[in-house]
């Protein structure tokens, strides 16, 4: 099965010495030469310590950030360089969900007009808020009430519904859930799981949490500093680790 997104030597954040001239030093990029491939309907878990690069290459797999050497591919078109067209037409397919469920909502909104936004104008727009929250377990009358209103769960659903509304086939998951409590957490991992196996959804879920990323992901890989060092199926790198990183992240959780 071809890869539904693609990352092809991605490297970000090299200095321009030209830009800096004083730089003697030639500083490092936040990432290196990175490829990888998430395949439809599965999960794909990034792992690595803090400051490897993860929410950068979550920016740049989603489309929000150009990388400056390489490509990612979304069906095997470049995100950066495919034509108008077929950009306005990648854009909802990918969705990302960000870790605070306190700031990643404007709080003058309701949650109509925030789980709406990527929607407008459209069709049936209210019709298809209703049902995008129904999808998270939200009832229609929490509809024209504000985030402020909702608990730390209920406000990543609230995310998770706006995430859904474009009828995405890539999610990207940045520490989703690492903001909820253990108790909260399992109930939206499982409502990630859901909306899985009912849409065919594919992920990209990052993670510090080990347990969480056990839980999902049928692939691996492993950030350090801006390369990823290890990557494979779920059981390989977890039960058998080959790289000194991927022992270390293993050992500092259990
Ligand atoms: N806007 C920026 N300008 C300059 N450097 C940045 C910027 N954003 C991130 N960095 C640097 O890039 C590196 C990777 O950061 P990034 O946030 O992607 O890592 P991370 O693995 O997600 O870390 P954490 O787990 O702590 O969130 C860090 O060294 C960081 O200081």
């Amino acid at each position: 099965m071809s890869p539904i997104l693609q990352a092809r030597a991605v490297t970000y954040g090299r200095t321009d010495r030209r830009a800096f001239p004083f730089m003697r030093r030639k500083s490092s990029p936040i990432l290196k030469e990175i490829s990888l491939d998430l395949s439809a309907g599965q999960t794909l878990g990034i792992i690595g310590a803090s400051g490897s690069g993860k929410s950068t290459l979550c920016r740049i797999l989603s489309g929000l950030v150009a990388p400056d050497e390489g490509q990612v591919l979304y069906q095997g078109q470049d995100l950066a360089t495919a034509p108008a067209q077929i950009r306005k037409r990648i854009r909802p397919a990918i969705q990302m969900i960000f870790q605070d469920p306190y700031g990643a909502l404007d709080p003058r909104q309701t949650v109509r007009d925030i789980v709406g936004e990527p929607l407008d104008p459209a069709p049936n727009r209210d019709a298809r808020i209703l049902a995008a929250l129904a999808e998270v377990g939200l009832s229609a009358d929490m509809a024209d009430r504000y985030p402020r209103a909702f608990s730390g769960g209920q406000r990543q659903r609230i995310a998770i519904a706006r995430a859904l509304i474009t009828r995405p086939s890539v999610i990207i998951a940045d520490e989703a859930v690492s903001a909820l409590d253990v108790s909260t957490q399992a109930i939206v991992l499982n409502l990630l799981l859901d909306m899985q196996k009912r849409h065919g959804l594919s992920y990209v879920f990052v993670s510090h949490d080990l347990a969480v990323i056990r839980h999902l992901s049928h692939h691996i890989a492993v950030l350090d500093r801006g390369r990823i060092v290890e990557s494979g199926p779920a059981s390989e790198v977890l039960n058998a680790p080959t790289h000194a990183v991927t022992r270390a992240l293993l050992e500092n959780t259990y």
